[in-house]
């Protein structure tokens, strides 16, 4: 095979690749038999064996890659990753939506309402289309740089789809580890003698926290994004309209999002997931709700800490997992 039927071949087993894993990662709908896809990618690792200047660092070949590093680098977040007040009971959410109509003088306002995950918030920077850095919320302003990690975790797109892809885009998510995935962690770390983790939370985060990618890469980690902090070559109107953006660019975003424009929607809506959070096969610890529209958010701003455009409703803690 000549060099650039070689290189054409390379570009067009990824771009296969990349909608089956989107396929089986993101929309959990796979189209192809595991034994076709195994042989799409061996095909792949020759061609980039044979010719390894056709290697990029966005091929699906490239997920767990690298040594082990010695140490954390940090990161400053472009955007400061802020952490969300909470309301616990229907007074508390009460004084938000009051505090939100007030600032909007009134005006009719549109509510997101998100399922808030108990995992580990982290930040992807996408520069023209390719995923250039992962890091860790940390204090909010600075975080862990822990891309090698986070490239191991399938359903994270290495590439936007093109075109539309903006200059710079930091994407907002939660790294967690399912519960089936938790259970069976902890079995085996049981039968090798090895200290439990205590809940899926801090799995993941001993999971994201390895220096040697090669073992988060069997942790069987997930993501839902849910956020965006800074851009550069994108506007958005509405945090809803953002999510759906999300959704087309090959993002895992979590299809139980609501929009409502009452309180009272809210209200039902958070008494029927208080049950039923229980049946997820991820843990949730409350919903989070937020002005849908960006000039209202604006508009309403933050403290220092909080926006004062969302708010955290928090269930009580789940039972200790017996
Ligand atoms: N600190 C924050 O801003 C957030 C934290 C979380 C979280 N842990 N889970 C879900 C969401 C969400 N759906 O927006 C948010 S937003």
């Amino acid at each position: 095979m000549k060099p650039e039927e070689a290189r054409a071949r390379a570009e067009e087993l990824r771009r296969e690749i990349e909608y089956h894993d989107h396929r089986y990662y993101v929309l959990d709908d796979p189209v192809i038999e595991d034994a076709e896809y195994d042989r799409l990618v061996r095909e792949l690792v020759a061609l980039e064996t044979a010719y390894p200047e056709l290697v990029t660092p966005d091929s699906p070949t490239q997920r767990v890659g690298g040594r082990p590093r010695e140490g954390f680098v940090t990161v400053q977040h472009r955007a400061p990753m802020l952490s969300l007040a909470n309301a616990f009971n229907a007074a508390d959410l009460a004084d938000f939506d009051r505090r939100v109509r007030t600032g909007l003088a009134d005006e009719d306002v549109d509510y997101v309402v998100e399922l808030k995950f108990d995992g580990v918030a982290v930040s992807l920077t996408y520069e023209h289309g390719r995923l250039v850095r992962g890091a860790t919320r940390g204090d909010g302003v600075t975080g862990e740089e822990i891309t090698p990690n986070l490239r191991t975790i399938r359903s994270i797109p290495l590439r936007l789809r093109q075109p539309g892809a903006p200059n710079v885009i930091e994407v907002r998510g939660e790294v967690y580890m399912p519960k089936e995935a938790f259970a069976r962690l902890n079995e085996r770390r049981e039968d090798a003698g090895l200290p439990l983790f205590a809940n899926p939370r801090n799995a993941a985060a001993g999971s994201l926290r390895q220096l040697d990618p090669g073992i988060t890469a069997e942790r069987k980690l997930d993501i839902w994004l849910y956020g965006i902090g800074y851009t550069d070559g994108i506007v958005f109107g509405r945090h809803s309209e953002a999510l759906a953006w999300l959704g087309e660019q090959g993002f895992r975003v979590n299809p139980h999002t609501r929009i409502f424009s009452t309180l009272e929607e809210v209200e039902r809506h958070l008494e029927h997931w208080r049950e039923a959070r229980f049946e997820l096969p991820y843990v949730i610890d409350g919903l989070v709700l937020k002005v849908d529209r960006l000039d209202q958010q604006e508009r309403l701003g933050t403290t220092l800490k909080s926006p004062r455009w969302a708010v955290a409703y928090k269930y009580p803690p789940e039972q200790a997992e017996t």
